[in-house]
């Protein structure tokens, strides 16, 4: 019979946030010329108790595995592979085979050695949802080998506040890169309906801060209505010899209130496109909204000089990126001299401060929610990118132009459907109108702009990540970057 390890090693790599090089495809040995069957190593674990003491429930753990399979600079993106060495965290809820679960998080089942169990992907399990919310409310450690939780409390919205009873869960479904779970949620006392909760599961561990953590936990500290009120988060412990005292810290969950029915800046911009609507008052209040975030960011976080070392730094990292795209994306090649230039007059041009920045801005990480305008989501950064660099101070022109590029990408994503060019003179009002509204409250050099040199560079290079990303991941798009390319050229 089964084992857990191997119904979880099979599982793992079809999983869309896994991203190693088996990506999509179930445990067998036949996964094309060199390439090795998925295999993990069980780092470790931790358990996680059941505030209801289901009869059902056996057990609920959260392992911790590393992906043993993936080889370093085989997959597409660059010199290291893509998810090699990757660790991913797995909850699981082990239960009676007769009880009733949602059949979307079946794993299979196995014997347990007193008798067989089903294994439930935590995330559609409310156990889970349970266990999880309990353990960040109480502010309580759950261990198990090898592994380690913690859970801080960080109050809704004031410390020492805390959710009512969870009545139910189910797992967001979609394009995620991690896992979340809305919870609904009862008062305590009077059972009456109370805000529901996100938890967003992060399903690859890193040492070190997650900037989805720190960023929205400081916005919200500070007060800022352009987040979601925060209500803590976990983080843990595993096993890592590359980390000095042989173990990795990092983040491995977040909880914050749940805006229902609302809908996010992309769906609400392409329909604006299609119809033909004007959108350049929603563009001009979500510049406001950005410069607002951006100088909560620089006046409670660190902020640095960007001295000529950091430039040189930034515009390398540009440069490798531009080597990496020119890799995968030869319609690239010929722009190459010509976008290392536009790098060039951006390191001529004077740098302001640099800071902390939201790092993967787009229409998609924005919801409109009615009582609020504007709330930014997702401050975890590029997925593409180090940690580090994710946790690096930046210039907030990164996060300015990844918005006039999502505007583009409406324009992109209509022509495309259209099969010709539609609503190019839509995406420049928009534009337009986000600038102004971002200069209108401060933002770029004390409210009169981002230098052209910088923006252009950042737009340059936001255009050759996404063409890194597409060639990836939606090969069908990928004309939309490689052309913004050559426009930003003013080809
Ligand atoms: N607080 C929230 N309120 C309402 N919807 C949310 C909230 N947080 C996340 N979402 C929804 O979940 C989606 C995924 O969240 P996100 O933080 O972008 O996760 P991921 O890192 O997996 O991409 C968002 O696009 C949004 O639709
Ligand atoms: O949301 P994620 O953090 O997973 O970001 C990645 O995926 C995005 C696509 O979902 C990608 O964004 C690109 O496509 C968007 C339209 O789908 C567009 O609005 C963005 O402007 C464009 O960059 C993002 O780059 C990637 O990191």
């Amino acid at each position: 019979m089964t084992d857990l390890m191997s119904l979880v090693s099979d599982w793992v790599p079809q999983q869309r946030w896994y991203v190693g090089e088996h990506a999509g495809s179930p445990g067998d040995d036949s996964t094309g010329a060199g390439r090795r069957a998925p295999s993990f190593e069980l780092l470790g674990s931790y358990s996680l108790g059941d505030p209801e003491r289901d009869p059902d429930v056996r057990f609920i753990t959260v392992a911790m595995l590393r992906d043993t399979s993936t080889r370093a600079g085989s997959a597409t993106g660059g010199g290291e592979g893509v998810g090699a060495g990757s660790v991913y965290q797995v909850p699981l809820v082990i239960r009676n085979v007769d009880s009733s679960f949602d059949a979307r998080g079946y794993l299979g089942t196995y014997d347990t050695g007193s008798g067989r169990a089903a294994v439930i992907d935590g995330v559609h399990d409310t156990a889970f949802a349970r266990a999880l919310l309990a353990l960040i409310e109480g502010e309580q450690t759950a261990r198990g080998p090898g592994g380690s939780a913690d859970g801080l409390a960080v109050g809704l919205p004031m410390p020492g506040s805390r959710a009512g009873r969870v009545r139910a869960s189910r797992a967001l479904q979609g394009e995620q890169s991690n896992s979340s779970i809305v919870l609904q949620m009862r008062e305590r006392e009077s059972d009456a309906e109370a805000a529901p909760l996100i938890v967003k599961v992060f399903r690859t561990l890193h040492n070190g801060e997650n900037p989805d953590v720190t960023l929205q936990s400081a916005l919200a500290a500070a007060g800022s209505l352009r987040v979601p009120p925060a209500l803590g988060h976990v983080a843990g412990e595993w096993p890592d010899p590359s980390q000095p005292g042989g173990r990795a810290r990092g983040h491995l969950a977040f909880a914050q209130e749940f805006f229902a029915g609302v809908e996010d800046a992309w769906r609400v911009a392409r329909r604006a496109a299609e119809s033909g609507d004007d959108f350049t008052a929603p563009a001009y209040s979500l510049g406001e909204a950005t410069a607002e975030t951006h100088e909560v960011l620089r006046t409670h976080l660190p902020e640095a000089a960007a001295t000529p070392a950091e430039v040189e730094r930034a515009i390398g990292e540009m440069r490798a990126r531009l080597r990496r795209a020119l890799e995968l994306v030869p319609a690239l090649r010929e722009q190459r001299v010509a976008v290392e230039r536009a790098y060039e007059r951006a390191a001529d041009a004077p740098w302001p401060n640099l800071q902390r920045i939201h790092g993967d801005y787009h229409l998609g990480q924005v919801l409109a929610v009615p009582e609020r305008g504007w709330v930014l989501l997702d401050f975890e950064g590029e997925p593409l990118r180090p940690l580090a660099e994710r946790n690096a101070l930046d210039l907030p022109a990164r996060d300015v132009a990844g918005m006039l590029r999502s505007f583009d990408y409406v324009a992109g994503a209509l022509s495309l459907a259209a099969g010709h060019d539609v609503v190019g003179d839509w995406a420049q009002r928009a534009r337009e109108a986000f600038l102004l509204g971002y200069a209108s409250r401060g933002g770029g050099d004390a409210g009169a702009g981002i230098d052209a040199r910088i923006l252009a560079a950042y737009e340059l290079d936001k255009a050759v990540y996404e063409a890194i990303y597409e060639a990836s991941h939606r090969p069908d798009w990928l004309p939309i970057p490689v052309a913004a390319v050559g426009r930003l050229l003013g080809e």
